[in-house]
């Protein structure tokens, strides 16, 4: 067989299959194939494999320590831009390795051992993943660029003469990496060996992350000594900024002209409000959004922390304080260039917005190397694991009509809020409504978060990755707007009627499918009421007013933008879809055996409705 095969061997072959075989991909499924290496999708060969670069491909899976053995003349490896989790690959086979790029992946685990031995290597790129330990001693002059920035590596970073020579972009966004070239200082628990690089317990996904209390919490120490040093320094300087700013608000000045032209040509009045008490605060510490300072900075540092896993705009801890309140702390990546007051502008512009149903922010922070976002946290969950998460378990409490129609209506308002604000004359779209922006708090609020980033968001990454429903008109521009919003609205409702997973928010799925097209096929052929979620079609009283809701949903799903609705019309037609009494649907659950969950359902549909101060 090996004698058919045209530019790689059997062994290669093999390989590159079983690589395949962990990826979940249909592009490389139909592209990796034949016995012709030159067919091969991002193949680099001749007679040999030596580059194999797959990146912006949204692969996932995850990569065998030993899938590389048999690649043994490879010289460029690519696998950037992907969502491939595991550890990191074992590299001593790859003698000739000279690039190597593995960044904006979810790759975990220790930095491979193997990869200090590789003397031909020029360029490694590890960043934007997640792993953990310490960096080891690279010191092989043929290194010309080195990334390991955006990850959650820990410890000094050691001092040889070629880690020594890369700026500290190369290692940024680490939050307990230390020493020089970076800034910060190494306290005596960077010296302890971290345990997290040894366990081998790494889990796709969502990582467990427990921060060395007693540790971090001397180095906290230690860097307030040095912050304190500067504090009479720095007093100085914040109140010629007073100055600086009560003069600009005479002038009355203007947000910066970069913003996109949908932010307000005005800052709200509450905005100018908080200004100077931002700018008194922000020197080194977070800035509360209500004025109220209910912890500091060192306070989520040494609290333990876990990993909620990678989002759109960088990694999101849910933090323990001392006080056992959690907060969820956002490390912000991949950034406009914004200077500290461009930055806090737009945070205030953001978290200005205020109404029931929305999550803003309740605290932010800027420095040079790090960015952060604190919200409350919301006891509940996601609307993505309210509605896909325990199926075909015991733990599933069954999601029905009458709280997710209550969803709708929750996340409707929210949108028509930001779309029309009443209050400051902002109308921003959300630009990244899905159902993990969804969050339902303890008392079953229905709250959407993680609107107007693209304000601060660089505009590469938007467009690469914010909008997980994508419009056509989204997909061909790349800008949000306030109709690329209803679509994500129409889309939302449709995974929320089907309980179907859309295959844009998340491709790796391969249960998920192209919802738009699926419901509209449905709808075409006359099999609309098949589509529903067993768990709502059940409710037989209900149908109508569930086919009314995905109507609505197909008319926000369609291909021309004007032919959406706006915001408020979805928003009248939505609180128009009355509930079936409380009887008949209580008789249907019992018909369906179903009752354990009925609590659950009322008080969801009760709270989230009942809160409409702003209508
Ligand atoms: N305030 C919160 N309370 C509880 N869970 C939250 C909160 N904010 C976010 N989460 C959850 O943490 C996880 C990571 O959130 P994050 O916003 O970083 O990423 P994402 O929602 O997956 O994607 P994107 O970055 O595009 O918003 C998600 O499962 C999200 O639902």
């Amino acid at each position: 067989q090996e004698n058919f095969l045209i530019g790689f061997t059997k062994d290669e072959r093999n390989a590159l299959l079983a690589l395949k075989a962990g990826f979940h991909n249909a592009f490389l499924d139909e592209k990796w194939q034949s016995k012709n290496c030159y067919d091969w999708f991002g193949l680099k060969c001749n007679g040999t494999v030596v580059g194999v670069t797959l990146e912006n491909l949204d692969i996932s899976g995850e990569i065998k320590v030993d899938a590389l053995y048999n690649l043994t003349a490879l010289s460029i490896l690519s696998f950037k831009n992907n969502l491939i989790s595991g550890q990191l690959m074992d590299f001593s086979n790859n003698v000739n390795l000279a690039q190597l790029d593995l960044s904006s992946n979810n790759f975990s685990g220790p930095i491979s051992p193997s990869l200090v031995d590789l003397v031909l290597l020029e360029s490694l790129q590890l960043q934007e993943n997640r792993l953990t330990g310490q960096i080891l001693p690279f010191d092989q002059p043929s290194l010309k660029e080195f990334n390991v920035s955006n990850n959650n590596l820990s410890g000094p970073i050691p001092n040889t003469s070629i880690l020594q020579s890369f700026d500290d972009s190369s290692y940024d966004h680490n939050l307990l990496l230390c020493g020089p070239p970076l800034s910060t200082i190494c306290g005596p628990s960077s010296l302890v060996n971290d345990t997290s690089s040894s366990s081998n317990n790494s889990q796709i996904g969502h990582i467990l992350v427990i921060v060395n209390a007693v540790g971090l919490f001397i180095l906290i120490i230690l860097l307030f000594t040095v912050y304190k040093k500067n504090k009479q320094l720095d007093q100085k300087i914040i109140e010629r900024e007073n100055i600086a700013v009560k003069y600009d608000e005479e002038k009355g000045e203007e947000i910066p002209s970069e913003l996109p032209s949908e932010l307000p040509s005005e800052i709200p009045s509450q905005v100018i409000d908080n200004k100077a008490k931002a700018t008194k605060q922000d020197q080194e510490n977070l800035v509360f959004v209500d004025g109220v300072a209910e912890f500091e900075l060192g306070d989520l540092m040494k609290a333990s922390a876990e990993s909620l896993g990678k989002g759109n705009f960088g990694n999101a801890y849910r933090v323990r304080l001392d006080d056992g309140r959690h907060v969820i702390v956002k490390r912000l990546r991949d950034l406009k260039p914004l200077s500290r007051d461009e930055f806090m502008n737009r945070l205030q512009v953001i978290t200005a917005h205020r109404h029931p149903n929305l999550a803003p922010p309740i605290a932010y922070f800027y420095s040079k190397d790090e960015k952060l976002l604190v919200h409350k946290f919301t006891a509940n969950g996601n609307l993505f694991n309210r509605i896909h998460g325990g199926r075909g378990t015991s733990d599933r409490i069954p999601f029905r009509w009458s709280a997710r129609l209550a969803v709708a209506q929750g996340v409707a308002r929210a949108m028509e809020y930001l779309h029309m604000n009443p209050n400051s004359q902002a109308a921003v779209p959300h630009g990244n409504l899905k159902s993990s922006n969804v969050l339902i708090d303890e008392n079953n609020m229905v709250l959407v978060s993680d609107y107007g980033m693209t304000s601060i968001i660089s505009n590469k990454i938007s467009a690469q990755r914010m909008v997980s429903y994508r419009s056509p008109e989204y997909l061909a521009s790349k800008k949000v707007s306030k109709k690329s919003d209803v679509w994500s609205y129409g889309s939302l409702v449709m995974e929320l009627l089907t309980g179907k997973i859309s295959s844009h928010s998340d491709p790796k799925d391969n249960t998920a499918v192209d919802l738009g097209s699926w419901v509209h096929r449905a709808v075409r052929e006359e099999w609309t009421a098949e589509i529903f979620d067993l768990e709502i079609m059940v409710q037989r009283s209900a149908i109508h007013g569930m086919l009314k809701l995905l109507q609505l949903a197909v008319r926000c799903c369609d291909n021309s933008p004007v032919k959406r609705p706006e915001m408020s019309e979805v928003v009248r037609e939505v609180e128009s879809i009355k509930l079936p009494s409380v009887e008949s649907e209580s008789e249907e659950d019992l018909s369906a055996d179903r009752s354990a969950d009925r609590s659950v359902d009322r008080s969801l549909t009760d709270d989230s409705m009942s809160a409409t101060p702003s209508r």
